[in-house]
């Protein structure tokens, strides 16, 4: 079926503004301090996690000023919908991981499956560290498993149905530049 673009923009036009580009922006440059802190003499791998990592990763990235090689793996649980189901493969890493620092790329912890699939899939390829980053916690206890939480966090969002800066509604919107909560979700 088509996809209807009215219904696309007035998701937008009536969605919650939760974080502004400057709030997100604040945000990134946190964990970008963090993260140097703590690898940059690690010669780390940067994965991005697409497609949702895409955004965070292009511009967090930018801010690491220190050596690393980047890629990505693609794994997804959503496919476009509003709840997750068992986690598809699409790409995996096209570096040896063995002995490697790598650091992870995400947009969202939300149930935590797909992260903690990831960290366990890069330990399993021999990394010797895998730490992780993503811009948003959401906020429940339904979390893979009780007190989960990345190794780098930007900021904790509410338990909402959640887009803009990667995150999508339909496949749409992950170009917004803020954070926006679905109305009524
Ligand atoms: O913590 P979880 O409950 O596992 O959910 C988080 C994952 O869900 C989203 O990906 P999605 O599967 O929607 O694919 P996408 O990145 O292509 O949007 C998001 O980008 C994370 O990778
Ligand atoms: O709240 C969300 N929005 C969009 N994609 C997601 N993937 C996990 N949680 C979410």
């Amino acid at each position: 079926m088509a996809i209807d673009l009215e219904h696309i923009r007035q998701v937008m036009d009536e969605a919650d503004c939760l974080f502004s580009q400057a709030e997100v922006e604040a945000a990134m440059d946190q964990m970008a301090d963090s993260i140097t802190a703590e690898l940059a003499d690690a010669n780390p791998l940067v994965y991005s996690v697409m497609n949702g990592g895409l955004v965070i990763a292009g511009q967090l990235v930018t801010r690491l000023p220190f050596p690393m090689e980047v890629g990505y793996l693609h794994a997804t649980r959503y496919r476009n919908k509003l709840s997750g189901g068992e986690l598809f493969w699409k790409a995996r890493a096209e570096h040896s991981l063995v002995g490697r620092t790598v650091l992870i790329l995400d947009d969202i912890l939300d149930e935590g499956h797909t992260l903690a699939a990831i960290v366990e899939y890069c330990k399993d390829a021999g990394a010797e560290s895998v730490k992780t980053a993503v811009m948003l916690d959401k906020q429940h206890q339904r979390k893979a498993y009780p007190g989960m939480r990345a190794d780098y966090t930007g900021l904790d969002v509410e338990d909402r149905y959640i887009f803009g800066f990667g995150l999508d509604y339909k496949g749409y919107w992950r170009n917004a530049p803020g954070i926006y909560a679905l109305k009524g979700h």
